[in-house]
C-alpha cells in the first residue's frame, strides 16, 4: 500500500489531490460539539498544503437520502476546519456541479477546498456499481484526470462508496496519515492480544454492528454488551423491551449467540428508561424484565454499571464501540461515563473507536490519557478486528 510520504516524495507542488476525509461529526442544530474527526483530519491536509497540493476535500455528514438537506450540510465544517488548520477553506455548495468547479479551478498551490456532503448524490451510496463509478467519474472530471487520491477518512473505510471505493481505482491512491496510524494500532488488537480482552459494545447502529458480533466473538474473552445493542439480546431472552431501539429481524441471530456464547456475553441487568426520547422525561430505574410497554432504555443501571466495570477491572486488553446509553443527554450519560472511567482507570492496553464513543470521552470529563488509543472509526475498527476485508482498505493495495 503506498502512502501519503510516497506521494509527497514524489512531489505534488501545484498538483491537484483529492482527499477523502472522514469529517462525520455531531452536530447540535448546526454546532459542532466535538470536532476531533475534524482535527484528526489535519496532518495529512497540513502535510499536503505545506508541499504545495491543491487539496480538494470530500466528505459525508450523518445519512442523508442522497439529496440536500440543510441540517446535513458540510459549512459548519467547513468554517471549523478554517479555524483549526489556521487557513481559508473554500466551501463549494455542491460536489461536482459548478460551485465545486470554480472553486477548484480558483484554488491556489497549497489552498484548500471542501465540497459539499458526498450523500447528497444518491450515486456515493448506491448498491449499483454502475451508478457509483459515474460519479467517481465525475470527481475525476473534477480534480482532473491528473490528480491523485487520498484516502484518510478511517471511519468510513469498511463503505464499498463511491468517494471511498470507486474513486480509488481511478486515480493513483495513496493511504493518508490517519488512515495509516489507524491501522497499525488496531493491527496490535489482532496478533495475540494480552488476555483477558474484553470488548464492549454498545451505540445505536445496531443492525451494523450485531452481524460483527458472531465474528468477534470467538476472539474475546468477554464481550459486554449496553446502549441500543441490549434490547435485541433482551427480547431473545424473552424480555419485553418497551420502546426500546429492537432490531426485530436479529432476535434469532441473538438467541444463537446467546446459546453458542452465552458464558462470554455479559447483558445488562437493570436499565434507566424513560417515557420519552427526551432530556427532560420522566425516568425510573428497573429490572431488565421489567421494561413498561410504553418506556424505553436509554441507559444501563446502577448495577449494570458496578457489574461492567468489574469485568472491566480485571482486562488486560480493551475494545469499546459504542456508547452505553444517550450520553447526550445529561439524565442518560452515567452509564456511558462509568464505563468509560472504569477503562481509564486500569492500565490495560485500551481503544475506544467511533464518532460518537470518542465524543463521549471527550465531553464527559474523562481522562483521555487513560486510553491507549482514541479511534475516529467506529464499525471501521470492529470489522477490522473481525478481519473483514474492508473495501476502502483493499482497494489501496492495488
Ligand atoms: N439505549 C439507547 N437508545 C437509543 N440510542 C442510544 C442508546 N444508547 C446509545 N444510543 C446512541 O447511540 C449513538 C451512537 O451510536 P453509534 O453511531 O453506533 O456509535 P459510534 O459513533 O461511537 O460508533 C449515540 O448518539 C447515543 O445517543
Ligand atoms: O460515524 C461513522 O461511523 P461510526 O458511527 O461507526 O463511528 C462514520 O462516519 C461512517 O458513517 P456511516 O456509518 O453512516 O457510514
Amino acid at each position: 500500500m503506498h502512502t501519503l510520504d510516497d506521494l509527497l516524495a514524489i512531489g505534488v507542488s501545484g498538483r491537484t489531490v483529492l482527499v477523502r476525509s472522514d469529517l462525520n461529526v455531531p452536530l447540535d442544530g448546526t454546532t459542532i460539539t466535538d470536532d476531533g474527526r475534524i482535527r484528526a483530519s489535519l496532518p495529512t491536509l497540513q502535510a499536503l498544503t505545506s508541499a504545495g497540493a491543491k487539496v480538494v476535500v470530500t466528505a459525508h455528514l450523518g445519512r442523508p437520502k442522497g439529496a440536500p438537506e440543510e441540517r446535513y450540510s458540510l459549512a459548519p465544517v467547513a468554517a471549523r476546519l478554517t479555524d483549526v488548520l489556521g487557513a481559508p477553506v473554500t466551501f463549494a455548495t455542491d460536489l461536482v456541479g459548478e460551485s465545486a468547479a470554480s472553486t477548484v479551478a480558483a484554488l491556489p498551490a497549497g489552498g484548500v477546498a471542501l465540497l459539499e456532503n458526498v450523500r447528497f448524490d444518491a450515486r456515493e451510496t448506491s448498491k449499483n456499481e454502475a451508478d457509483r463509478q459515474e460519479l467517481a467519474r465525475a470527481l475525476v472530471h473534477l480534480v482532473g484526470g491528473d490528480a491523485a487520491f487520498v484516502s484518510d477518512g478511517f471511519g468510513v473505510v469498511h463503505r464499498k462508496q463511491a468517494s471511498v471505493y470507486d474513486v480509488a481505482q481511478l486515480l493513483p491512491h495513496y493511504a493518508g496519515y490517519l488512515v495509516s496510524e489507524e491501522t497499525a494500532v488496531l493491527h496490535k488488537l489482532t496478533v495475540d492480544p494480552e488476555r483477558p480482552y474484553v470488548v464492549i459494545l454498545g451505540g445505536s447502529k445496531v443492525s451494523d454492528k450485531l452481524g460483527v458480533i458472531t465474528a468477534l466473538l470467538p476472539q474475546v474473552d468477554s464481550l459486554l454488551i449496553g446502549g441500543g445493542m441490549a434490547y435485541t439480546f433482551l427480547a431473545a431472552q424473552g424480555h419485553g423491551v418497551g420502546k426500546s431501539l429492537l432490531q426485530a429481524d436479529q432476535i434469532d441471530t441473538c438467541r444463537g449467540l446467546l446459546e453458542q456464547h452465552g458464558d462470554k456475553i455479559l447483558l445488562p441487568t437493570d436499565f434507566v428508561i424513560a417515557d420519552d426520547f427526551a432530556p427532560d422525561a420522566n425516568t425510573d430505574i428497573v429490572g431488565a424484565d421489567a421494561i413498561p410497554d410504553a418506556w424505553q432504555g436509554l441507559d444501563i443501571g446502577p448495577a449494570t454499571r458496578q457489574a461492567f466495570a468489574a469485568v472491566i477491572a480485571t482486562a488486560a486488553t480493551i475494545f469499546w464501540n459504542g456508547p452505553v446509553g444517550v450520553f447526550e443527554m445529561p439524565a442518560f450519560s452515567a452509564g456511558t461515563k462509568a464505563i468509560a472511567d472504569a477503562i481509564a482507570a486500569g492500565s490495560s492496553f485500551s481503544v475506544v473507536g467511533g464518532g460518537d464513543s470518542a465524543a463521549a470521552v471527550r465531553t464527559l470529563g474523562v481522562d483521555e490519557s487513560g486510553f491507549t488509543h482514541i479511534s475516529t472509526g467506529g464499525g471501521a475498527s470492529l470489522e477490522f478486528l473481525e478481519g473483514a476485508t474492508l473495501p476502502g482498505l483493499s482497494v489501496l493495495e492495488a
